[in-house]
């Protein structure tokens, strides 16, 4: 069992200039699943998947982890709605956070090759990242945060501009690394992926968690009328 969770989160608050932007959260996660963060347009999910990270200071409350600050933060990786890829080849970039982890680069080489294999990248190691499609980008920004094998990942919108068969790839290889062993908490616009992947759902309004639930259940029978709202495609403020 991972000794990084449970995660505890109690009266987390993140403010910007005096405004809250999210909280206070209280949850607690444990070990297993696929958390689906859902609400709408500046409800607060790319701040809420920042603050568990632990880079959004907070201004109140506490985010904890069963294991040293520094133990989890190396347990952890987070892929960002627009990956930042390295001005290097696909390899460069893989071999990144295994060689700042103190592994030999021809090891960190294996690694890599590998790593590209399981994303369909192989035949563009030594491809500049720069020259990589939107998806192709997406896959190599996935690749490289599970490449140390976290045992949380935190995806924030990662399909967003991706069309069908791209997102249906990289729901894939999310599945496999859930099924592996890493932990997902992603947010989503899309609702069919949220149904796809979710084993529970939090639903953020106005920075609040406004509720959490077991997937079934929340798409089932949400509690609460702006959830229902929401799945049901209307305006929610
Ligand atoms: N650094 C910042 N300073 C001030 N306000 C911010 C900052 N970052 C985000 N905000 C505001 O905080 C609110 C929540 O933003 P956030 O990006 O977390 O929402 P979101 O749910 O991810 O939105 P979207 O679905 O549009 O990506 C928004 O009103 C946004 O404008």
């Amino acid at each position: 069992m991972s000794p990084l969770f449970p995660l505890v989160v109690d009266g987390a608050t993140v403010r910007r200039r005096g405004k809250v932007l999210v909280g206070p959260v209280n949850l607690t996660l444990s070990a297993k699943g696929t958390t689906i963060v859902i609400g709408p347009n500046g409800a607060g999910k790319t701040s809420f998947l920042r603050m568990l990270h632990g880079i959004a200071r907070l201004a109140e409350g506490s985010v904890t982890w069963a294991c040293d600050a520094i133990e989890a933060r190396s347990r952890q990786s987070f892929v960002f709605q627009q990956p930042v890829m390295m001005r290097r080849s696909v390899m460069g970039n893989l071999i990144y956070p295994l060689c700042l982890a103190g592994l030999p680069r021809a090891e960190a080489r294996g690694h890599a090759a590998l790593a590209a294999a399981d994303v369909g990248l192989d035949k563009m190691l030594d491809r500049p990242a720069h020259f990589l499609s939107g998806g192709e980008r997406q896959k190599l920004a996935l690749a490289r945060a599970l490449i140390t094998k976290p045992d949380v990942l935190f995806l924030d919108e990662p399909c967003s501009s991706l069309d069908g068969r791209a997102t249906r790839e990289i729901e894939t290889i999310l599945m496999r690394a859930n099924a592996a062993g890493t932990r997902l908490v992603m947010s989503t616009h899309d609702m069919g992926q949220a149904r796809r992947l979710a084993t529970d759902v939090l639903f953020l309004l106005n920075g609040k968690l406004h509720e959490s639930a077991p997937a079934e259940q929340f798409f089932s029978d949400p509690s609460t009328d702006p959830a229902r709202a929401f799945l049901n495609g209307d305006i929610v403020e």
